[in-house]
């Protein structure tokens, strides 16, 4: 039999990415990036006020670019022979959208205008709507709808993002018909769907982030969020009721994007999920393994036996949800706002004398794209010292343990001595404390952690980090082999879509791309890291005693 092929899309905060792959093994034939242009250039953003938005023109120009780009790096592939697409992105990305499911950025007079665009997952423009949505949840007498989701509303999430464009910008609160995820609207443009209405939704993202849940009839109730705006109370029946795992079929590729990517109408898309969940099936995650999706944020993802957890509600993590990552497990996530971010921050501030000097833009290029590599090598060479400079990596709030978007960061120990070296270290052991933070918390749940496997952009790029992870956390940090383990991941849900394995667990054994590299804990390191965590356990405690939200 002929060998047959899917394509898996994965959405990250900077660049999208496609890969094509095999479905008798999951060998990576071809892939493509592709960094969205108007993020780039910092355009719709203002990260001061801590406002992230990205123009929907970026993902269309992305999603065609890497399709025909994996494609016509594999001219030996039958074009008819690739069989599906699943699309995950960041979460929760929402967007305003009209009748026909488009965002309202697509319209005329919304071009240029941010609240019309995908509110990204990191902006935090809404942290006084979830305050608000946090308080009513514990008070109003009614269902406690943030139960499935750790307990704590975040800013990053859905109903609190469009609870603030509906307050901040009338024009989007009186255009918009519904909102959309990023990883319902892509499949759905696949499709050819004009109807809103019609759009089958992801179970991840609603459950994760839209306070979706089965036990009382999917969203909160109109009378719940009537309690904050009557707008959003009348939204609700302009949204959804059902929601989808990522394994089911959405439709066929539609014929204009049949022929804009040079693939056939039988092309089944899969309803979409989140990237972090994707990436768990990528690297064929399984019970009592922690597998941390490392980034510009973390995504620390769990699945879970429903008999093993059964009801019990697992405290200030990013939710549990039937079927987020594996259909018929449950999905919990957990996770850090700034990871790889951090890094990039402290990079930022040491390119801003650069940045603004008279010296030729490649120039400018070459010293950015050396600064993270060169930190970490004079960093890792700092001896480890309870003396050192100790860092919170809450430079974009804390997401779990316990969400909490209005904290910031704070460094404390420096010296007359402490160079950039001796602070970005610093800003690393963060990172790693933050990730303690969370697996202490599993474990004080009741939430058993076996291993740990380390997958995303910064376990491919840092040996430093991930020894220092594994020095923090006294476990091996097993390193997932695939590059793009997210869209290997979406991959193996749109083969299962596709009809091509009966589920995703018998995906996951077939096209799984193993394991290349363990870090190992250093006894030395172990002791010393456990002094300074003390440390950052005490700072932020000073700096949570320390905000009013
Ligand atoms: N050599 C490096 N060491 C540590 N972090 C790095 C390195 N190079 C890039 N990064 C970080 O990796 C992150 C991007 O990772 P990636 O997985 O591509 O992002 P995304 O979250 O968009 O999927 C950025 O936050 C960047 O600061
Ligand atoms: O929060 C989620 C998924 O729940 C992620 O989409 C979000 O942290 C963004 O992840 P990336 O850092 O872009 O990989």
């Amino acid at each position: 039999m002929k060998n047959q092929y899917v394509i898996g899309v994965d959405y990250g905060t900077d660049s999208v990415r496609s890969v094509l792959i095999d479905t008798t093994n999951g060998k990576e034939i071809s892939q493509s990036v592709f960094y969205y242009p108007r993020w780039k250039a910092g355009k719709y953003c203002v990260p001061a006020k801590n406002q992230f938005r990205q123009h929907p023109l970026d993902y269309l120009e992305g999603l065609e670019s890497t399709i025909k780009d994996c494609l016509a790096k594999a001219p030996e592939v039958n074009p008819e022979l690739v069989k599906g697409i699943t699309v995950d992105t960041t979460g929760s990305t929402p967007v305003a959208v009209d009748k026909t499911g488009t965002p309202l950025a697509l319209t005329a007079g919304f071009e240029e205008n941010p609240n019309a665009m995908f509110v990204l997952w990191k902006d935090h423009t809404s942290v006084n709507e979830a305050a608000e949505i946090n308080q009513v949840s514990r008070t109003w007498g009614g269902v406690d709808y943030t139960q499935f989701e750790g307990g704590i509303y975040s800013s990053e999430w859905f109903w609190a993002k469009i609870l603030h464009i509906t307050r901040e910008d009338e024009s989007i609160a009186n255009a918009a018909y519904s909102w959309l995820e990023h990883c319902d609207w892509i499949p759905s443009v696949l499709v050819g769907s004009d109807d809103v209405s019609s759009v089958k939704r992801s179970r991840c993202a609603a459950g994760h982030k839209a306070m979706w849940h089965e036990s009382w009839g999917g969203l909160p109730s109109e009378e719940y969020l009537g309690k904050f705006d009557s707008r959003l109370a009348a939204l609700r029946s302009r949204l959804f009721e059902d929601t989808y795992t990522a394994d089911v079929a959405m439709g066929n590729l539609c014929e204009a994007w049949a022929e804009k990517l040079g693939l056939s109408t039988e092309t089944i898309i899969s309803v979409g999920t989140f990237d972090a969940h994707a990436g768990a099936v990528g690297v064929e995650i399984e019970s009592a393994t922690l597998v941390k999706v490392m980034g510009t944020s973390t995504c620390d993802m769990m699945v879970a036996p429903f008999d093993e957890i059964g009801d019990k509600l697992v405290r200030g993590i990013c939710g549990q949800v039937d079927g987020s990552i594996i259909p018929g497990m449950l999905g919990l996530e957990a996770g850090q706002s700034a990871f790889g971010d951090l890094l990039a921050w402290f990079k930022n501030l040491t390119m801003w004398s650069v940045q603004n000097a008279d010296i030729a833009p490649e120039i400018k290029q070459q010293i950015e794209d050396s600064i993270i590599v060169s930190l970490s090598k004079a960093a890792a060479a700092i001896p480890i010292s309870e003396k050192n400079v100790v860092a919170l990596d809450w430079v974009n709030g804390r997401r779990t343990p316990d969400a909490n978007q209005a904290l910031k960061g704070a460094i404390m120990g420096l010296g007359m001595g402490s160079d950039a070296p001796a602070i970005f270290r610093a800003m690393v052991e963060a990172i790693c404390f933050g990730s303690k933070a969370i697996v202490d918390r599993f474990k004080n749940e009741g939430v058993d952690i076996k291993q740990i496997v380390g997958m995303g952009g910064v376990a491919k790029k840092s040996d430093f980090v991930m020894q220092t992870l594994a020095d923090v956390l006294d476990m091996p940090v097993k390193i997932a082999t695939s590059e793009q383990a997210p869209a290997l991941g979406a991959a193996m849900y749109a083969a299962v879509a596709a009809g091509i394995y009966p589920d995703v667990n018998t995906a996951v054994a077939a096209m799984g791309n193993g394991f290349d590299k363990t870090y190992f804990p250093i006894a030395e390191n172990v002791a010393l890291y456990a002094k300074l965590y003390e440390k950052y356990v005490a700072l932020g405690a000073f700096v949570e005693g320390s905000y009013e939200l």
